[in-house]
């Protein structure tokens, strides 16, 4: 999901509103936090203007102009209040206390550069979800940052120059398995100069 840019609301200001928060930063969203207190760590974001606190109790109305919203109010009749107003505007509620009433699960989520993998179980297990995606950090480490930021240069070039679409899917996937994930993890990996690039597809598009 694209946040970026994106209001998204967060009522109560507990310590789940602050995971939530968290999660909302990573993903580039304008986050709103309504309530009348919350979190020394969540202050210390208010103070550096990545949040905008107001400093109250949830009121119908609040939620006016925002893309989602999570309520994690410590009071279900909030919640349910917080998830009937989203219903009515056509936001995305996710409700703390309510599995059933949510539109959307968060997931664990292991961000490597313009990779992300996300672990949901579907609210079965949290615990299994921080379990499988921390099992996956070794198996996917820093490399694939510049791995993918190589795979979207050339990317950008075939598609630009390489007509058709079976030669275009052709080469993608041949340059995927030609070992430069592994030669980053050794590295041995020189960047292409644009030649160098063009090149390899002219090369590879002969065959
Ligand atoms: C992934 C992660 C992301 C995040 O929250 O940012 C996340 N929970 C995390 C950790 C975690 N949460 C809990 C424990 C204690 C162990 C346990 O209970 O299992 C641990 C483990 C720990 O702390 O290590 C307690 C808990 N969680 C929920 C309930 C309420 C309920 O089940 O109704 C209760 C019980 C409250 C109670 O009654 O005590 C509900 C949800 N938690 C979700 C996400 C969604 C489902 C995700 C899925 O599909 O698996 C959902 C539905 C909320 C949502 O959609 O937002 C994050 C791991 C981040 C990471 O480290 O990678
Ligand atoms: N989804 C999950 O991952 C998960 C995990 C554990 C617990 N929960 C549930 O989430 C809820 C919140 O948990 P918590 O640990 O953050 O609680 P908390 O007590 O730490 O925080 C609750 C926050 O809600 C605020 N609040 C209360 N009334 C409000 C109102 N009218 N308007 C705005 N804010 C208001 C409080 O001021 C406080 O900041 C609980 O219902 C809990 O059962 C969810």
């Amino acid at each position: 999901m694209n946040c970026k840019n994106k209001i998204c609301c967060v009522v109560g200001g507990g310590s789940i509103a602050e995971r939530k928060v968290k999660g909302l930063i990573e993903s580039g969203a304008c986050i709103t936090v309504i309530s009348p207190n919350i979190t020394p760590d969540l202050q210390v974001l208010a103070d550096h203007k990545q949040l905008h606190w107001v400093n109250r109790v949830y009121r119908e109305g609040d939620l006016q102009g925002a893309f989602l919203v999570y309520a994690t109010a410590n009071q279900r009749e909030v919640n349910n209040a917080v998830a009937q107003e989203a219903r009515q505007r056509g936001i995305l509620v996710n409700v703390a206390d309510r599995l059933e009433e949510t539109d959307f699960i968060t997931p664990g989520i292991l961000r490597r550069g313009r990779l992300t993998i996300s672990v949901s179980t579907a609210g079965a297990g949290p615990a299994v979800t921080a379990d499988i995606t921390s099992a996956l950090e070794p198996l996917f480490g820093s490399e694939y940052e510049p791995y993918l930021d190589f795979m979207y240069e050339m990317r950008q070039i075939i598609k630009r120059t390489v007509s058709s679409p079976r030669q275009r899917a052709k080469l993608l996937r041949r340059l995927a398995n030609s070992g430069i994930l592994d030669q980053i993890r050794r590295h041995e990996f020189v960047a292409w100069t644009e030649k160098e690039m063009d090149l390899w597809i002219a090369q590879n598009q002969e065959e």
